[in-house]
């Protein structure tokens, strides 16, 4: 197993309610034929950012701790001494690379792999995404949606939750003018607003007709989370309120909590997956199909990964059935990166390699 560190610039950062994003540091994963039960070579990445993973040095210690602890090439129990929940990000690194070769050894894309281990459908070539866009001001914000809408993207995501709720109204409000009916718009808070905020948020966003809200309240707060689709269910039952409101998302939640706790606090309509939060391709594919089955809508998104986990994910996604869109556009938020991008996007969808593995031979020469 070897691992190469890496470092890649946002050539625009990106502005959240929890702060600048501006660099992504992390881990290549490499395994040799021989590693686990593989015969083919493997590639992963383990990009962490706290708030979702471990930090970078904690990813650092768990994933050399695997490799210098095996002289023989690596055993095949050796992703069992990764924590997902202590270290999603390290788990991810070494799960992508033995599913990469696992996909490379069967001649197979690695959602080809990934949709026969959980016995789902032959997955699809395109998937769906929305376009990132940053806090910025409100001429900014509607720029951007234009800009995203010209390039063919039908689904918008804008951060909020870093101003004064006036102004995040008011930015909806005119990328909603900008981007006219036919666009789908969410907008993600990152935690940033209490329950009260959260209310009111609603409740003036409800004319906007948003997809969803996205963690509108910190992680940890399942119940008031439920508490906000409760206070739409009323709505809806009572015949009342002129508009209809707004599904909620949940992202920080699932980083925080168990799949299982959210759903059982009727938490969510919506989650928000990002592999590297869950520890691994595999975890996320069995969260989307868990959720599923709970009647909640699975959406696939990184922590702005570079392209080894960013492609992984779109293979998540493309073995999701019917995926809606989701975060997986930001290639173009990088300046550089360590491969050129497989997934070119058009009209709003990105195209899925076709394998083997990862994406055939793209990523040769790796780490
Ligand atoms: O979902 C997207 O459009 C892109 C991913 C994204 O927004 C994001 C990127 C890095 C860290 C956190 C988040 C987030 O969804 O909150
Ligand atoms: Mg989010």
């Amino acid at each position: 197993m070897r691992l190469r560190p890496f470092s890649v610039g946002l050539a625009t950062p990106l502005d959240t309610a929890r702060g600048r994003i501006a660099e992504r540091e992390g881990f290549l994963v490499g395994t040799g034929p021989g590693d686990g039960d593989s015969a083919a070579p493997g590639l992963g990445e383990a990009t962490p950012l706290p708030g979702w993973t471990e930090s970078l040095s904690a990813c650092e210690s768990a994933l050399r701790e695997v490799r210098d602890g095996d002289d023989d090439g690596l055993v095949g129990d050796a992703l069992d001494r990764l924590d997902p929940a202590e270290t999603p990000a390290a788990r991810h690194g070494l799960a992508l690379a033995l599913a990469d070769a696992s996909a490379r050894g069967g001649g197979q894309s690695l959602a080809a792999r990934l949709a026969a281990e959980h016995g789902l459908p032959t997955p699809a070539e395109t998937v769906p995404v929305n376009a990132t866009v940053g806090d910025g001001d409100r001429e900014a914000t509607a720029a951007a949606a234009t800009r995203a809408v010209a390039e063919g993207f039908g689904c918008v995501k804008v951060k909020v939750g870093a101003r004064p709720l006036d102004a995040d109204v008011e930015r909806l409000r005119a990328v909603r003018e900008a981007v006219g009916d036919a666009v789908a718009i969410r907008a993600d808070a990152n935690g940033a607003w209490d329950l009260a905020t959260a209310r009111e948020a609603l409740d003036r966003l409800a004319p906007l007709d948003l997809a969803y809200v996205e963690q509108p309240l910190p992680a940890g707060d399942l119940d008031g989370a439920a508490a906000l689709r409760g206070d739409r269910d009323g709505r809806e039952r009572d015949g009342g309120g002129s508009e209809p409101s707004i599904p909620i998302a949940l992202d920080e939640s699932l980083a925080r909590r168990e799949l299982d706790a959210v759903l059982e606090a009727d938490a969510a309509d919506v989650v928000v997956l990002k592999p590297m939060a869950l520890g691994g391709p595999d975890r996320a594919l069995a969260a989307a199909a868990t959720a599923r089955a709970a009647g909640v809508e699975p959406v696939i998104t990184t922590t702005i990964d570079a392209v080894v986990a960013r492609t992984a994910a779109v293979h998540v996604a493309a073995a999701v059935p019917d995926v809606a869109p989701c975060g997986l556009a930001t290639a173009s938020l990088l300046d550089d990166d360590l491969a050129p991008d497989p997934c070119p996007v058009a009209d709003g969808e990105l195209l899925v390699p076709d394998g083997p593995g990862l994406a055939g031979d793209a990523f040769d020469g790796l780490p």
